[in-house]
């Protein structure tokens, strides 16, 4: 394995069960019944094991947003032209796109990296770190090399590193790429050993006859690239994409900051499986924004033992859920900093009486 990548790997420490203890003992002192404000403490928990502080604070949040094309269009997987990538693209980049405006609302930047769009794209918010013009159709052999799957993870870690240090301390993981949902039932299913006919969803919407298209070519896939389940960066360079690998980058990379991730949807969690197989310790910084329409990310979650913060049926991508959910991590983040304690407010903490 590539020495950076070996480096990032072993750079991921374990998350500090002092802070999230104490973040614990916290919560049970606030003027509450024990528990009562569910997901919003055990998020308030993982924050603080996270980032070793008690109370954390993100000042700056930045949406990941890795772009690829998919050479696997052509067997026709998407109801979109593969050119919709670059046109998306540019969209974003001029704030059009939905993840521009659900970051808005949600206070985080949007930082958009070419990992792989097969059109020459220039703009003065675009990071360049292009691998390859998209990926080879995986219904007919590798989607990549080997040495551009680790560029790609690089490149998302890279750029995760360069938000850090522009103040970042909370990652979101989005991503465009006309095609990416049959890559990433494809990365899902040699990861897990899930059959396609449980995780091929209809993506951005293809007919009947589309789904049973997408789920032959994900079994074609599979087949004549026979990818090696104990080895994901085999699985990302034979059957994944450009910005699944990068966002594995970006999980990895944030894992190495001790900065919490936020995933949004099934293209992340694909990326998420990779990058817990390729570092098991970067799984304690993930958190699950929502539950996708898309039909494998119930099991994508469930394989990945997270609890989704929303159910809201969407099925975009771009990290939308992800942004979407930063209005409950700021929420949690607040009544660790804002709510009285029992103690504070003269308010009896119940002991003595009848307990739940
Ligand atoms: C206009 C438009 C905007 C999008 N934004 C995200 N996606 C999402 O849909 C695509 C994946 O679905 P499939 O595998 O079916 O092609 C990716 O670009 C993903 O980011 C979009 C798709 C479209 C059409
Ligand atoms: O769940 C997702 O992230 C998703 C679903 C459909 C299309 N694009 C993304």
């Amino acid at each position: 394995m590539n020495n950076k990548l070996r480096q990032l790997i072993d750079s991921i420490a374990q998350p500090d069960g002092v802070a999230a203890s104490a973040a614990s003992a916290h919560l049970d002192q606030l003027t509450k019944p024990p528990g009562s404000l569910g997901k919003l403490e055990s998020v308030a928990i993982k924050l603080a094991g996270i980032t070793g502080v008690d109370k954390p604070e993100f000042d700056r949040k930045t949406v990941m947003v890795m772009a690829a094309d998919h050479g696997v269009c052509e067997e026709g997987v998407s109801a979109f032209p593969a050119e919709v990538t670059q046109q998306m693209l540019y969209n974003m980049l001029s704030g059009g796109a939905a993840i521009n405006v659900l970051a808005r609302h949600a206070g985080a930047d949007v930082k958009v990296v070419d990992v792989g769009v097969n059109a020459d794209v220039a703009h003065a918010n675009l990071v360049d770190r292009k691998v390859r013009m998209g990926t080879s159709n995986i219904a007919k052999g590798p989607a990549m090399l080997r040495t551009e799957a680790e560029q790609a993870v690089l490149a998302g870690a890279e750029a995760v590193a360069e938000a850090v240090k522009g103040g970042t301390r909370l990652f979101v993981t989005g991503e465009l790429g006309i095609g990416n949902t049959t890559a990433s039932a494809a990365v899902v299913c040699a990861l897990t050993g899930l059959e396609p006919e449980v995780i091929v969803g209809r993506g951005t919407g293809v007919d009947m006859a589309g789904l049973t298209r997408k789920i032959s070519v994900v079994c074609r896939a599979l087949d004549v690239n026979q990818p090696d389940a104990n080895d994901a960066l085999d699985v990302l360079t034979k059957v994944g994409g450009l910005e699944i690998a990068a966002l594995a980058g970006v999980i990895l990379g944030a894992a190495a900051h001790r900065c919490p991730v936020v995933l949004d949807g099934f293209i992340s969690g694909a990326a998420a499986l990779a990058a817990r197989a390729l570092a098991p310790a970067s799984a304690a910084y993930m958190l699950a924004s929502h539950a996708s329409d898309e039909r494998g990310h119930a099991a994508v979650l469930r394989q990945l033992k997270l609890e989704p913060m929303l159910y809201l049926d969407m099925r975009l991508g771009e990290g939308t859920g992800g942004a979407l959910s930063l209005h409950l991590i700021d929420a949690a983040c607040r009544i660790m900093r804002e709510m009285a304690t029992f103690a504070d407010a003269g308010v009896s903490d119940g002991q003595g009486a009848a307990q739940r």
